[in-house]
């Protein structure tokens, strides 16, 4: 087989992609159901809505949308609620921590472009100990656009130096595949993150689609013989 050649970057969705951040997610939006009186979702209901963020999470609570009177308030108590237990059970997905470890072992920068605001992101990536690994965070305020528009992935690769045509992006949302296309980057889509039942990904237009975080690998350019080789 002919690996890809090495990337010049790899960046990654966080929700559903990079983290596991569903249940912290999911306990957030309960609480304030409660604090409304209202029942519990259950969380296979939850999680394929975390990729869209604390908005659709409330829309999905409350089945109203910001023109409602009750939305702004319902998503700051969200908010609040998500703020207070940021990490209290988000991880890197299984397998993720290998990945890291391999692209950091061959040099190649990896970082994070995320539609999560900033005030959320960073303190979550400090609190699983990636702050200070990652070569770039863009979060969706970083700029004023967010994905699917592709400028914060070229902001982030216009960060590390690494060309477009060079580098991949990974993601779980049809909006991460239609932002890395646009940027000109190869594009995966992680089929262990966020999807509903109803999405079709394999229409999205990525280069792959993979089901685990080991085969982002290959599409980094390192092939498995490599990673398997003893250290030193
Ligand atoms: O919080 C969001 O809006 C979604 O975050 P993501 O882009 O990392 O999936
Ligand atoms: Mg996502």
């Amino acid at each position: 087989m002919r690996w890809p050649r090495r990337r010049a970057a790899v960046l990654f969705d966080l929700d559903g992609t990079l983290l596991d951040t569903a249940p912290d997610m999911a306990r957030a939006l309960n609480r304030v159901l409660a604090e409304e009186g209202r029942p519990p979702l259950p969380f296979p209901c939850i999680r394929p809505v975390v990729s869209h963020g604390g908005m659709a999470l409330v829309r999905l609570g409350f089945g109203i949308g910001p023109e409602d009177p009750a939305f702004e308030r319902l998503r700051r108590r969200f908010l609040d609620h998500y703020a207070a237990g940021l990490s209290l059970e988000t991880r890197l997905f299984p397998g993720m921590e290998r990945v890291l470890a391999a692209l950091e072992a061959e040099g190649i920068p990896w970082g994070v472009v995320t539609n999560k605001p900033a005030w959320l992101t960073e303190p979550l990536l400090g609190d699983l100990g990636l702050a200070g690994r990652a070569a770039v965070v863009v979060s969706g305020d970083t700029l004023a656009v967010r994905k699917p528009d592709p400028a914060p992935i070229l902001h982030a690769l216009a960060r590390v130096g690494a060309d477009p045509a060079a580098a991949l992006y990974v993601g779980d949302a049809e909006r991460d595949v239609a932002a890395g296309r646009a940027a000109g980057t190869t594009t995966l889509v992680a089929l262990f993150g966020y999807l509903g039942a109803s999405d079709r990904p394999e229409t999205w237009g990525a280069d792959a689609l993979v089901d685990a975080p080991e085969a982002i690998l290959p599409w980094c350019g390192i092939a498995p013989a490599r990673r398997a080789a003893p250290a030193g």
